[in-house]
């Protein structure tokens, strides 16, 4: 059987799976109003689903059913939704478009929107508990991954360097090591969540860590060009923004010549660490040209 499948036929079946996941698994439950309201705009607003997919691709490659997945991808895109509800919160970036609609903050109010993210954090977690797909040792690697790189060891230790960071001039390798946690983690998650789906080996779990590395820096670098280059239209988020909280950006640091050159380098580093890995690789190779060439 081949595996080959074009990611754009494979994320207009799986999108839409997940985002009935994530927003059933939400809707069904017994909680006050206001909260599961909160939460379900931010799910519905839509977003390009980029994390699961990628989960989903991997076990695809290892020539699974990534039906096996869905949990855990809805899981994924929870934990990514609740981050970006509480970055635009007043005490963070301040922003009031996300998506192309109106911050959750903005619609539901601060609280509401703090309760959000958290609700969605801990919702993740009872839905990778409750997944009867697979097996309770790869639920406990799971929870446990996710924990790290979700956490202040990974994208929350991130924030807090890029808030830190704010109104500095920081180093290339500082701003590097912030990216790495602050976006990078989550892509590591979604790559290695897929390969311990699908049972695959240790040495295959660190060529996956080494191509989501990567793409997880081209994806934040392309995020940072964006927020110049980009438009309100297509991004669905305010351009500029990196300036009017005074961050360190590849362009700013390096040019945007310069930030492109490292953009390109992160993809073929990406693609080369996937050399010689036993899965079929071609929907991942996409997925890296994807967010290179992303305009939103
Ligand atoms: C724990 C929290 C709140 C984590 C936030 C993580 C994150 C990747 C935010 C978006 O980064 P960004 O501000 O560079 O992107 P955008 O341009 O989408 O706001
Ligand atoms: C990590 C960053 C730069 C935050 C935005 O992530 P995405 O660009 O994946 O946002 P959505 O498509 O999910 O809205």
């Amino acid at each position: 059987m081949s595996l080959h499948v074009d990611l754009e036929t494979f994320q207009q079946k799986y999108k839409q799976k997940v985002e009935d996941m994530m927003i059933g698994f939400v809707t069904e439950k017994d909680m006050p109003s206001p909260i599961k309201e909160s939460m379900v705009y931010s799910l519905e607003a839509g977003g390009k689903r980029i994390r699961p997919i990628l989960l989903l691709a991997v076990i695809h490659g290892y020539g699974k059913d990534p039906q096996l997945g869905m949990k855990t991808a809805a899981a994924l895109e929870m934990v990514h939704t609740y981050s970006l509800i509480h970055d635009d919160l007043p005490s963070m970036d301040d922003d009031d478009l996300r998506r192309g609609k109106p911050t959750n903050h903005k619609v539901f109010g601060e609280a509401m929107a703090i309760l959000a993210g958290d609700g969605l954090l801990t919702h993740s977690f009872q839905l990778i508990a409750e997944d009867t797909l697979i097996s309770s040792d790869q639920k406990i690697k799971l929870v446990n991954l996710l924990a790290r790189c979700a956490g202040p060891e990974g994208m929350v230790g991130g924030q807090v360097a890029d808030i830190e960071g704010e109104n500095k001039r920081l180093t290339v390798e500082e701003l590097e090591s912030i990216h790495i946690h602050k976006t990078g983690k989550l892509l590591i998650f979604s790559a290695l969540a897929g390969a311990i789906i699908s049972g695959a080996s240790e040495g295959e779990l660190n060529k996956l860590e080494e191509f989501a590395h990567h793409i997880g820096l081209a994806f934040q670098i392309q995020d940072d060009i964006l927020d110049i280059e980009g438009t309100e239209e297509l991004i669905g988020k305010r351009t500029g923004s990196d300036e009017t909280n005074q961050k360190s950006t590849y362009p700013g640091l390096l040019t945007m010549e310069g930030a492109k050159d490292k953009l390109r380098f992160h993809l073929d580093e990406a693609l080369a660490s996937l050399s010689g890995i036993g899965m079929e690789t071609s929907m991942l190779e996409e997925i890296a040209h994807l967010i290179v060439n992303r305009n939103h």
